[in-house]
């Protein structure tokens, strides 16, 4: 854990150094991607069961890639009733926000008498990923396969691994639930390789969603610009803005409700108290002995984790906005005053009582959101991923004798002179005609 004061004068350094330390996981992975790519593209099923085979310990032939609606209904089978219901009442809230992002086409005709729109079309596919290496996803498949639906994909194909074999009855019960039924049982950069390139087994998709480790993130990163993807959504991250008016043993635990995702997560104080903040370090130091996950929770709190002792709140969100993180609470009296200042968050969190967790599972907005920095330039899935825009112009005649002309004129001076007359052509036409 890193600890830095802003009023130290060897702050801006070591603040860099925190900047850039994640920025490394990529470059680390980078290469085996590379080759775990290049080895789907080149064997197709073969090198997914030998993959899955090292990294998931699972054995698989071409024929059990793919789950059957037997295995599916009968893991699911095994959800208890409460666990059912929570499930889909999780499913009923994600399902409403995302249908209310849904947007309207656009269809206006301009002063010059000339239709333009806009048509939202959904895509044809969408390749799902689910992660399921340290942990099991089940609200991952709702966050991925519910904006899918309301967009209207129409082909939806899974991908989750199955370490030793295990399928979880939940992950299963969820897929059911969205109505996603093609399933395979593999993870990883394979796995994303095999939804972008297809095998003879996988279909290609048109767009690859979803979370997962620095393997998964580099891979999708990878296969981008062959296939679509919807953002950097890699190791978890929060930021937790908060005042000494917060108990630190709900700040400690937020904190390591991120870190406890993966050895790379990331958890960043930031505080205006610097009592405060050591009664939170401590508390995270005790907790962590009595969590199940505590050995990679202390990795990642050790390794990434950050205090930063702030002068003031102006202070406070200019770090957050450097930090641009995938998750920021705002433990404040007025979190929105605060949270209007900031402009790089995937999500933002407001108030003492709304830990980020809520929105993992049930708040309604998504959890698959951008990490690494990348919430600079992107945002978290919702319908606008599983959907494209195409755009529309329709004019008469007397349409094109308005604006043509300065389209001729424009062609002419890119030096382009097909353009120009297949503008000019049609006027010289259509005013010869009009003289007639
Ligand atoms: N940003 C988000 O929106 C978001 C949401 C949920 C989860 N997450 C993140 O998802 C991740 C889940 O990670 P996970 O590991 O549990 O599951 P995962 O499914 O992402 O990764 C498991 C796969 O990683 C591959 N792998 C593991 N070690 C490898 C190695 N040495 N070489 C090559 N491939 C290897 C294997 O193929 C394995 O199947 C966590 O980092 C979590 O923080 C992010
Ligand atoms: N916090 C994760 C996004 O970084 C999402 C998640 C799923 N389950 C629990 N948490
Ligand atoms: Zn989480």
């Amino acid at each position: 854990m890193i600890y830095l004061d802003t009023s130290d004068p060897a702050f801006f350094l070591r603040f860099q150094a925190l900047l850039t330390a994640r920025g490394q996981q990529g470059e680390s992975v980078a290469a085996p991607v590379r080759d775990i790519i290049q080895d789907v593209r080149a064997r197709g099923d073969a090198a997914l069961c030998e993959l899955t085979e090292r990294f998931d310990r699972v054995t698989l032939t071409p024929q059990t890639l793919r789950l059957t609606q037997e295995e599916i209904s009968e893991s699911a089978a095994q959800v208890p009733p409460e666990t059912r219901a929570a499930l889909e009442l999780a499913a009923a809230r994600i399902t409403a926000f995302h249908e209310a992002q849904m947007p309207r086409d656009l269809d206006m005709t301009d002063a010059e008498g000339i239709r333009l729109g806009m048509r939202w079309i959904a895509l044809d596919s969408a390749g799902l990923y689910v992660p399921g290496g340290k942990a099991a996803y089940p609200s991952s498949v709702l966050m991925n396969a519910l904006p899918a639906r309301v967009a209207g994909v129409e082909r939806l194909a899974m991908c989750v691994p199955t370490p030793g074999g295990e399928l979880n009855p939940l992950v299963m019960a969820a897929a059911q639930l969205c109505g996603v039924t093609e399933i395979y049982r593999i993870g990883g950069a394979q796995a994303v390789a095999a939804m972008a390139y297809g095998t003879v087994t996988i279909a290609p998709v048109d767009r690859i969603t979803g979370p997962g480790n620095a393997y998964v993130a580099e891979a999708k990163k990878q296969v981008y610009g062959h296939t679509g993807i919807d953002s950097i959504a890699g190791p978890s991250e929060i930021v937790v803005v908060a005042d000494s008016a917060n108990d630190p043993a709900l700040v400690a635990l937020d904190l390591l409700a991120q870190a406890e995702h993966d050895e790379l997560a990331q958890a960043v104080l930031i505080t205006d108290d610097a009592a405060f903040a050591e009664r939170v370090v401590a508390t995270v130091e005790e907790t962590l002995a009595i969590l199940s996950r505590r050995e990679i929770a202390r990795r990642s709190w050790e390794d990434y984790g950050a205090v930063v002792v702030v002068r003031d709140w102006g202070e406070a969100s200019e770090i957050v906005n450097a930090l641009a993180p995938e998750h920021l609470e705002v433990m404040l009296d007025d979190p929105r005053a605060f949270s209007a200042g900031v402009r790089h968050a995937g999500a933002i969190f407001m108030g003492r009582h709304c830990p980020e967790a809520l929105g993992d599972y049930v708040g309604g907005p998504n959890h698959v959101l951008p990490t690494s920095r990348t919430a600079r330039f992107s945002s978290g899935l919702s319908v606008f991923d599983f959907l494209k825009r195409t755009t529309t112009i329709e004019t008469d005649a007397a349409g094109l004798l308005a604006i043509g002309p300065a389209g001729a004129e424009l062609a002419r001076a890119e030096g382009l002179e097909a353009h120009g007359l297949s503008l000019s052509e049609r006027i010289r036409r259509l005013t010869e005609k009009g003289s007639e």
